[in-house]
Order: C-alpha cells, then structure tokens, then sequence
C-alpha cells in the first residue's frame, strides 16, 4: 500500500542545509500494525508527515496504491488525504465547543453523505472504542482516555486506508495508555491498518513490526 524509495528531506537553516530524513525505504502494508521507533529529533513527525500526505517536499518516490505521490496536485492530494488518511495525535486535538458525536463527525463534513448514515457510522465507531453512553456528552468533561477513544473514533469514522497515531499515549497514565493500545490492537484484529509512531519502546510490542529511526536513518 505504501512503498517509500530513497526519501531523503532536508531543511534550509541559516544557509546551511539540515538532512532529516536519509535514504529511506520502507514498505507499510494493508493490515498491519506498524510501530516507528525513535529518540525526539530522529525524524519521525518529518516522515509521519510525509507519508500522510501533509508534505510533498521531498527526494525520492513515495508510492500510495501503486501511484506516484508526487504526481498528483494539492487539491489531489487533499482529497486523498481526507479519504486514505485517520490522524491520532498526542494531545488529541478535539473541538472543546462540540460534543462526543459532532467531534467524531468532523470528518464526514464535506463527504455528502446524509445525516442518518453519518449517525449511523458514528453509533457504529462509538461502540468499536467503548463509548456507546457518551454520544451527548460535552468533550470538556471527558477524561484523557475517553477523549483519546473519541479522536480514534474519529479517525477511523471514513474507513481510512490507514491510521497515523502520533504518541498517542503521551499525555495518558500507564494504566490508560494500556487500555488504547489494547483498543488499537483490537481495532488491528478488525482489520485496520496502523502507524504507531513513538519514542516508548514498551509501546512496541503490540506491533507486528519495529521499525527504527536513527538520525532520520531506517534500521528494521
Ligand atoms: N520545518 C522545519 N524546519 C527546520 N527544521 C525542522 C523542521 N521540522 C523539523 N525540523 C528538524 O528536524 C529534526 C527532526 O524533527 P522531527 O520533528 O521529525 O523529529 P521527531 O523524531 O518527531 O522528534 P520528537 O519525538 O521530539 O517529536 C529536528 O532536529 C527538527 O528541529
């Protein structure tokens, strides 16, 4: 589903030329679990960004579905972003002045589809991350657990080719950070692909497969 080839990225810093990412080749496919391992500054946000189609800047060939990445526009590009791509991050990113199931409807604003489907889809992905009561509930008054279940509903709302979890147990207690990756690796059972990207290596054994970032170098 994903083949990157001899990425490379680098950045402009006061004239001098900063590489972040080099040579990397890497193979994601349909279904699996993947954990991208690394210390702060390896590269891992720069090569999330990459393969979730948020940055086009780059060397090399990136290949979603058999097509050239950086052949398509950026309205393409978007599209196929909001269709292929669920984003998890650290500190949830919700919308504090909606409720649990206008915040798991985000996604599904500009797809056409009808009310009654969306709250369909949206009973459908309450159940999958275990908050079938909080439908209602104001996302202020969630604990970060519950408001990590409610970001995974909604990244998972469109069926999306794949999910980038981005630490996303960094603000959670090592009792709640347990419980979503149990949820994430049940949400693998039922076939939904996974990027975990972290520096807890503890995190890592959920995943199928271990990958390692060193100095924006990869290290299966
Ligand atoms: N837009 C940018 N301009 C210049 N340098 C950047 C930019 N984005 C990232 N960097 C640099 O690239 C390096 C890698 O950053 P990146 O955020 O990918 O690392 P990371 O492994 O995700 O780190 P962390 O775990 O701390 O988030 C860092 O040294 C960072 O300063």
């Amino acid at each position: 589903m994903i083949k990157l080839e001899n990425i490379s990225k680098s950045f402009q810093i006061n004239q001098e030329e900063l590489t972040i990412l080099r040579n990397v080749n890497l193979e994601i496919h349909a279904g699996e679990f993947v954990g991208i391992l690394g210390r702060s500054g390896s590269g891992k946000s720069t090569l999330l960004n990459l393969i979730g189609f948020l940055d086009t800047k780059f060397s090399g060939n990136y290949e979603f579905e058999g097509k050239k990445v950086g052949e398509y526009s950026d309205k393409e590009l978007s599209k196929i972003r909001n269709k292929n791509v669920g984003f998890i991050f650290q500190n949830f990113a919700l919308i504090e002045t909606m409720n649990v199931r206008q915040n798991i409807e985000v996604p599904l604003m500009y797809s056409g589809i009808s009310k009654k489907k969306a709250h369909h889809l949206t009973k459908d992905c309450l159940r999958k991350v275990g908050l079938v009561d909080f439908e209602s509930q104001s996302v202020r008054l969630l604990s970060g657990g519950q408001r990590q279940r409610v970001a995974i509903a909604r990244s998972i709302i469109t069926s999306p080719s794949f999910i980038i979890a981005d630490e996303p147990t960094g603000a959670l207690d090592s009792k709640t950070s347990k419980e979503i990756m149990d949820l994430f690796q049940s949400l693998n059972k039922m076939g939904v692909t996974i990027i975990l990207v972290t520096h807890d290596e503890s995190l890592t054994s959920y995943c199928n497969r271990v990958i390692h970032l060193l100095d924006g170098e990869v290290m299966e």
